[in-house]
């Protein structure tokens, strides 16, 4: 295929990651395959965004050491980065709004050499733009920003009160969707039996795991109250790194036990259960 209709794209994962896994950085790498044999994408940068700590998660440790974690991971790749920015901020921040930033922030560093007028101006047009049409990532050359999640988050769209609506709307409108297959899941039925999915289906991109793996961040939190090894399902610095400093303990994993989800405290107006 002719190079100039390649679509450059960067790929954003947010989560808690608590720890970073190996599955967590072989998505990326399933995706960018995925991505580039379809001969429409060229997969130019890689996005790891840890949630903040009032996120509220069940088990939850701190941001500091989830970031540092994903660093150690990374250190080593010529395209995955981490990002900070959504772990530090004092509220938790909606999804929609992460990718918004990093959008605009991908936007400023594609046009540094502009002036920052032609900034604003394209920020602007990407409140003004509407995203039912075809008319995102106007600009020919500048990367399309995807979502990268498995297929639990996926289906987490579906749950009450959870997501709002036009936010999934606007990801999957807007933006477009990297979704990873997980066992126990059909993210094709869902998208089916989805109205909204459905309309927006073309933006979203499934990828078959097809060596289907149980690795959670739940197991390996499990594995290490009970002081069993994870070798191998963490990345190795990772692992020293959690013996280091002692985390993940009976202890940690009751950090939030009693405190709504974040998402959810929009619907119960507080953070108690
Ligand atoms: N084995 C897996 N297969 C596909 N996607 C995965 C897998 N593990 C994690 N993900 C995806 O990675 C992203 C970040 O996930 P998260 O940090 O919540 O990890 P997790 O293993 O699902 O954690 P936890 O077990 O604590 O819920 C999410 O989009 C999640 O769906
Ligand atoms: O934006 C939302 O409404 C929303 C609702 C629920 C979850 N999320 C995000 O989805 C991610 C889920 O991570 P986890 O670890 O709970 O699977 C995390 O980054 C959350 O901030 C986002």
């Amino acid at each position: 295929m002719d190079g100039q209709n390649i679509t450059k794209v960067v790929l954003l994962s947010c989560g808690s990651f608590n720890p970073i896994t190996n599955m967590h950085l072989r998505m990326f790498e399933l995706a960018r395959d995925y991505l580039e044999d379809t001969g429409q994408y060229r997969v130019v940068k890689g996005i790891l965004s840890p949630v903040g700590d009032a996120y509220k998660k069940k088990g939850l440790i701190e941001a500091h050491h989830r970031m540092e974690m994903a660093r150690l991971s990374t250190d080593n790749s010529d395209w995955i980065t981490v990002d900070a920015w959504e772990s530090l901020q004092p509220d938790w921040v909606e999804t929609s709004k992460v990718v918004r930033h990093h959008y605009d922030e991908m936007l400023e560093a594609e046009q540094n050499t502009d002036d920052v007028d032609t900034v604003k101006y394209a920020k602007k047009r990407r409140i003004e733009e509407n995203y039912e049409g075809s008319s995102r990532h106007k600009r020919r050359d500048s990367p399309q920003l995807m979502l990268l999640c498995g297929a639990d988050v996926l289906e987490s769209f579906g749950v009450p009160n959870l997501w709002k609506q036009e936010d999934v709307a606007e990801i999957v409108g807007h933006y477009g969707l990297v979704c990873i297959s997980r066992s126990a899941s059909d993210p094709d039925k869902f998208i089916h039996q989805s109205d909204m999915l459905w309309k927006y289906r073309k933006n979203i991109h499934v990828v078959r795991e097809w060596v289907t793996n149980e690795i959670s961040a739940t197991h390996v939190r499990r594995s290490l109250r009970r002081g069993r090894s994870v070798r191998y399902l963490l990345p190795e610095g990772v692992v020293d790194y959690i013996h280091v400093h002692g985390l993940y303990s009976t202890e940690s994993e009751q950090k939030n036990a009693d405190v709504v989800l974040a998402p959810l405290q929009k619907y119960t107006g507080g953070s108690s259960s």
